[in-house]
């Protein structure tokens, strides 16, 4: 317990004595009650064990017990790829992205989320039957996308022996993907009915691949239950980042039009973190008129593409800028390499890549916070498993948190539904 805490996180540029776009210190200190409110609730879930996604990061027995699995998909495949949609993949997918740039010799991990036909059968060709592993994940084991993607990899492989290839993750109820697994003696693990997909980052669905991809899933645990420590044993609600995170996102949606969440990285191994905490963030909290617009955007590309927008467009954005320490990194710019335009260039000959990335980022946060747009930040110095961890958990529980201070349900999605039915409607009269 109180492990150093992975994450650093700065407010102070989304007030009002820093960014005139901010809100009054008088102001925040008024949402005081509401973080009470959102603290006793995770506190309680956590105490009473009936959020489990608050008890997995000190949980190490399920991580022991894929262990033949891992070393099993490890040994046998080159590639391993991963069926599925939504909460159920996009949680893996932000942890796996952790081996970018790292040498691993475990089996490389791909994600077909979607169902183009021609992007996945082109991606689904290129895989060597033999030596490629599948796993099929989905809570309900009912979703339409991820049934279908399991039975054409179930009619590609073609062979009689594919039944060790796939394994399925899914709720322990009589459902279509089980009934598959059946058919087909298929391995089906069991997905806690209480882990919402969209929370699931942390728990089998989130590390099983990761595991397989050679990732230290215990450090993310770890990460994640440092943070989670720090909001449960937090003396005053607004001193926590991840409280203090959903008081800020409300209060600036609530008195001050700020509807709309600008999700910054200068890490690009975090592009999936965005994307993840884009679909929490949506389906978490658009609900009964509320909830704010959560946007990805990468630095340093977008700085060529949106910054004119986020800083001289309509005042209705929060910023969070999340930092890394690039300096050194990277390869040396070389005088010598640029000829005649060295002397134009002489402010970034002899820097490293990491050292321009550093300098943009910097660049980045200063005119956010001259040009009035209220900003924070989180910072740490390497992206690592327990960074990862702690990033994953910080927003998980700001979520929750928002979510007991608009006073609506997190961990529901009524009007996805409807879509569902209309698709299988739409089916069904062309049959
Ligand atoms: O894991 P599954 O049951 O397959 O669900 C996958 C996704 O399906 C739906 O569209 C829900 O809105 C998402 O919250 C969920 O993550």
């Amino acid at each position: 317990m109180f492990h150093k805490l992975p994450i650093a996180n700065d407010i102070d540029a989304c007030f009002m004595h820093k960014v005139d776009g901010g809100f009054s210190l008088k102001k925040f200190k008024e949402m005081a009650e509401l973080g009470s409110i959102a603290l006793e609730f995770i506190r309680a879930r956590c105490n009473d064990g009936t959020l489990p996604i608050l008890n997995l990061p000190y949980h190490r027995d399920d991580i022991v017990s894929w262990k033949p699995i891992v070393d099993r998909y490890q040994s046998l495949y080159d590639d391993v790829v991963i069926l599925g949609i939504g909460g159920s993949t996009l949680g893996s997918a932000t942890i796996c992205a952790l081996v970018d740039g790292c040498v691993i010799t475990a089996p490389r991990i791909h994600f077909l989320d979607n169902i183009d036909p021609i992007s996945f059968d082109s991606r689904l060709s290129s895989f060597d039957k033999e030596k490629t592993g599948f796993l099929a994940i989905s809570k309900s084991g009912s979703t339409t996308e991820t049934l279908t993607k399991l039975l054409i990899v179930i009619d590609r492989l073609g062979n009689k022996n594919f039944s060790t290839q796939i394994i399925c993750l899914t709720e322990p109820t009589d459902n279509p993907m089980r009934r598959i697994a059946a058919t087909h003696g298929l391995l089906c693990l069991d997905y806690d009915p209480k882990v919402i997909g969209r929370f699931s980052a942390l728990s089998t669905a989130g590390l099983l691949p990761a595991a397989i991809a050679g990732i230290n899933v215990e450090g993310v645990r770890r990460g994640a239950a440092a943070v989670l420590d720090a909001t449960i044993f937090a003396k005053n609600p607004l001193d926590n980042p991840a409280i203090a995170g959903a008081a800020i996102n409300v209060a600036l949606a609530r008195d001050h039009g700020i509807n709309q969440t600008v999700f910054l990285p200068y890490v690009e191994r975090l592009e999936r973190l965005s994307i993840w905490f884009r679909q929490l963030w949506a389906e978490s909290l658009g609900k009964e008129g509320y909830g704010t617009t959560p946007i990805n955007a990468m630095g340093v590309v977008d700085q060529h593409s949106q910054m004119q927008l986020y800083l001289a467009g309509p005042r209705d954005k929060f910023f969070t800028v999340i930092c890394s320490d690039p300096r050194g990194l990277g390869g040396r710019i070389r005088g010598e390499l640029a000829g005649s335009a060295a002397e134009s260039l002489n402010y970034l000959l002899g820097h490293t890549m990491g050292d321009l990335m550093a300098a943009e980022q910097q660049a980045t946060i200063d005119s956010l916070i001259s040009n009035c747009c209220p900003t924070r930040l989180i910072r740490f110095s390497n992206l690592n498993e327990e960074v990862m961890g702690g990033l994953i958990m910080q927003f998980i529980l700001e979520t929750i948190a928002a979510a007991q201070m608009m006073r609506i349900n997190a961990f529901d999605q009524p009007v996805v539904e409807e879509t569902k039915l209309l698709i299988r409607q739409f089916l069904q009269e062309e049959n």
